[in-house]
């Protein structure tokens, strides 16, 4: 049987503020490693509550998550951002590449911080910037890139350090279709090659399409998950069918593409 790289137990989270909000409810959820997963769910359901929990940056309220095989709440601060740097790559519908430095430099950044040797970082950008066809752009700042060489070269930096698993919050969000599916099938691309786990939240039922597994959550509980047994374009519609039983907002489908 696959190993499990996350598992989540009866996990609760509740946002105390003037008014208290329970965002996860007694959700249970595995990831295998080497699956490819997308979280849907109408606004406000609590994806990115519990991509924040897988990620470790934020702690349940009641129940256990383990990453890994590591409880989060068993480290300190600096340790818990040791494993964050080491374990998990991280890509957001934000670009949050730094303006001044090169894609090169961007792209080696988490090494640079792990004081990685020089040699093993030409090595390392060699191999991704073939993978992710960014070899004609490396010497390029952040503004002069394209949306989606952009998000190739952040999803370049999420995997330079060889991660476990890739965490995506909307990682197509901001692109035209075409730059969407490049960054879609270089993701799945790495899942397959690599065996690298990716979990990735999603609006777009385009975008689930290319996952293997989608779990779509309502009021913070679990409402429903499809497998991908057959082809990505049946696989999507029946993602949309699925999309049509939990409601929620209009406008969570606005942006739905056509495969
Ligand atoms: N820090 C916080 N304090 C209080 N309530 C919060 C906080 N963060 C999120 N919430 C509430 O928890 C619920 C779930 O939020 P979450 O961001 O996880 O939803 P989401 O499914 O990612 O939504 P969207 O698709 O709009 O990004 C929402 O009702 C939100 O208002």
């Amino acid at each position: 049987m696959a190993r499990k790289i996350v598992e989540l137990t009866e996990v609760t989270k509740i946002y105390e503020g003037k008014v208290m909000h329970r965002a996860l409810n007694r959700l249970d959820f595995e990831a295998e490693e080497g699956e490819f997963i997308a979280i849907m769910g109408p606004s406000g359901s609590g994806k990115t509550t519990l991509l924040n929990l897988i990620s470790t940056i934020d702690l349940p309220t009641y129940g256990r998550i383990a990453v890994n095989g590591i409880e989060p709440e068993t480290l300190n601060q600096n340790d818990l951002a040791l494993f964050r740097r080491r374990n998990l790559g991280f890509v957001f519908q934000t670009i949050n590449l730094l303006q001044m430095l090169t894609v090169e430099e961007n792209l080696v950044l988490p090494l640079t911080l792990d004081r990685v040797a020089v040699p093993e970082m030409k090595r390392r950008i060699a191999a991704l910037a073939d993978k992710l066809s960014l070899n004609e752009i490396l010497s390029r700042r952040p503004d002069e890139l394209s949306g989606g060489q952009a998000q190739r070269t952040a999803v370049g930096r999420a995997l330079i350090h060889e991660p476990e698993l890739i965490l995506a919050d909307e990682p197509t969000g901001n692109l035209d279709s075409k730059s969407a599916r490049d960054v879609l099938e270089l993701l799945s691309k790495i899942n397959k090659s690599a065996g690298t786990t990716i979990i990735m939240v999603t609006h777009d039922p385009l975008a689930a399409s290319y996952c293997d597994r989608v779990l779509f959550i309502k009021d913070g509980e679990f409402f429903n998950e499809l497998y991908k047994d057959e082809q990505r374009r049946t696989f999507f519609q029946q993602i949309l069918n699925v999309l049509s039983l939990l409601g929620g907002n209009v406008n969570d489908l606005s942006s739905v593409r056509i495969p």
